[in-house]
């Protein structure tokens, strides 16, 4: 069995951070993450300055599955979004993916465009449509262990059981991960959790004030969730940093007073690897063995 499929089918749940750039999965990585969640709200956060409300494209997001697979070994859990259109479309986009060198690639049943599952106003494309672009995602990838995750939107727009039964059918249909978005409950966990799993794996995804109740790897496992992530919490804290830092500087003139909450020069050099790169340059510059 695939490491990944192997990895899942232990009875310890897997912690993904959400990642949105090469830096944040290296230090992702470098905290000791087995696997890092791109997450495309982070990259409309982050790239656009915008919300998750669709207006990232298949090129952006490969553009960056491609940088952090550059940059770090570990598995990469990448959101798709919805294919970025029909199943033709989504086959492109998880050929792209998989080739950029993407894991897991997670489809959603929202209508284009779409927007964050934690947002009101959500609409979604039929049951059937959902399944073709499952098939054509399972069909387009090069190699089965390449993973593709389904997940439905449907708890808010077409109530709790709809949002069962769709899962029931994208499971039928070949996908070999299930997120259920936006369960309201930890009655709602337990119960998706009776019905699948033990069947497939199944993703919680924890999103600080948004509709689920937040819990810890630990409490998720004890559910039995297979897969947690932590999808947007990173840019959240980056940004309530970088408010205080700016804050900071327009303040006082420096960042003499923030430098006990930053890294210096050496230490961002540390961390991203400087005098390793410099000295692997300087063993092509000389002829020594690199
Ligand atoms: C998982 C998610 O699709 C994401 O893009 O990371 C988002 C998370 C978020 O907005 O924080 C989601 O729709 O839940």
């Amino acid at each position: 069995m695939h490491a990944l499929k192997a990895r899942l089918a232990r009875p310890e749940i897997l912690l993904a951070p959400g990642v949105y750039d090469a830096l944040s999965a290296a230090l992702a990585e470098q905290a000791g993450f087995e696997a890092l969640y791109l997450s495309g709200a982070s990259i409309a956060y982050t790239a656009l300055g915008r919300s998750d409300v669709g207006l990232t494209t298949f090129t952006e997001v490969s553009e960056k599955v491609a940088q952090l697979r550059d940059r770090v070994q570990v598995p990469l859990i990448v959101d798709a979004d919805t294919g970025f259109g029909n199943a033709l479309n989504t086959e492109r986009t998880v050929r792209g993916f998989e080739r950029c060198g993407a894991n897991i690639i997670q489809l959603e049943d929202q209508s284009f465009p779409k927007r964050c599952g934690h947002l009101d106003g959500k609409s979604l494309v039929s049951t059937q449509e959902m399944v073709g672009k499952i098939k054509a995602a399972t069909d387009a990838r090069h190699s089965t262990d390449t993973l593709i995750m389904a997940r439905t939107d449907a708890v808010a727009v077409e109530g709790f059981d709809a949002a069962i039964e769709r899962a029931e059918r994208y499971l039928e249909a070949g996908a070999d991960i299930l997120f259920i978005e936006a369960v309201r409950s930890d009655e709602q966990m337990q119960i998706v959790n009776k019905r699948f799993a033990g069947r497939v794996p199944l993703l919680a995804n924890m999103v600080e004030g948004g509709k689920t109740p937040v819990k810890s790897a630990e409490e998720l496992q004890a559910i039995g969730y297979s897969i947690a992530i932590f999808p947007g919490g990173t840019v959240r804290a980056v940004a309530h940093l970088l408010q205080n830092y700016y804050a900071s500087l327009k303040a006082t003139g420096s960042t003499r007073a923030f430098q006990s909450a930053m890294l210096d020069f050496d230490g961002l050099n540390a961390v991203i690897g400087t005098p390793e790169l410099l000295a692997r340059g300087k063993r092509y510059e000389t002829g020594d063995k690199p």
